[in-house]
């Protein structure tokens, strides 16, 4: 069984792969590790986030043993996975790797901006999480001050602002529901309540 969750930046789509993956027995890859992992080694090896071919060759070479790099989930790699992520030869050199993870049994969750569109077009569930940007701000803002990063709620509302807009109006898979999505609006959810709600959801959909 595939689950697929999409979503805009800091909506929970994580979160709840995590617990649903948990709960069923099932692998789970966040898939937006697979494009800050790209961005870490361009800004490692300061490589221009504008060179497209260099971000290409990265991404065919990826090492994806160390997406567990607390590092990888730092407000700077987010911006810059969001940068590399709009090149399609990017994203065609990460594509087997997920749809393979996505095949294993007994099942697997994936979350990203494109699972339900592109990668898992035949997911057996496909979750589109929302919440207002605000509330996605907050929650954001709240992850990076436990991280140790010093950052203000305005930047970071604008930071997610500025991504949604680009995930959004990119060309190549860009962050929409797909036709057959279940949305689910997290703003006033929290962790748990989020929880509970997709999993009826699923079982609803898989029953
Ligand atoms: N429903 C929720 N209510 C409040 N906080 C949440 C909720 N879901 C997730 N969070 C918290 O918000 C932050 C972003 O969640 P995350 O799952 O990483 O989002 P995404 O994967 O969509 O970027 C994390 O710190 C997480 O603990
Ligand atoms: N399936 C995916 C996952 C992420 N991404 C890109 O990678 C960036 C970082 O994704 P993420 O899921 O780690 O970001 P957050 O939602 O956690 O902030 C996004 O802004 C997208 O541009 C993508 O294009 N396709």
């Amino acid at each position: 069984m595939i689950i697929a969750i999409d979503g805009p930046a800091a909506s929970g789509k994580g979160t709840l792969g995590k617990r649903l993956s948990e709960h069923f027995g099932f692998a789970h890859l966040d898939t937006g590790l697979l494009y800050r992992a790209v961005a870490r080694v361009m800004l490692d090896q300061e490589i221009a986030l504008t060179d497209r071919d260099a971000a290409h060759e990265v991404a065919l070479n990826l090492d994806v043993t160390h997406l567990d790099d607390p590092r990888l989930r730092g407000a700077q790699m987010g911006e810059a996975a969001s940068m590399i992520s709009g090149y399609q030869p990017v994203r065609d050199a990460l594509l087997a790797f997920q749809r393979q993870f996505a095949e294993q049994p007994p099942g697997a969750v994936l979350d990203g901006r494109d699972i339900g569109t592109v990668v898992c077009p035949h997911a057996d569930v496909k979750l589109f999480i929302t919440a207002t940007p605000e509330e996605r701000a907050r929650r954001r803002h709240l992850e990076l001050l436990k991280r140790g990063e010093q950052t203000e709620y305005e930047t970071i509302l604008g930071d997610i602002r500025r991504r949604d807009e680009r995930d959004m109006n990119r060309a190549t898979a860009p962050l929409k529901p797909a036709a057959d999505a279940i949305t689910l609006d997290t703003t006033r959810l929290d962790a748990e309540a989020a929880f509970q709600a997709a999993l009826d959801l699923v079982k609803a959909k898989v029953a």
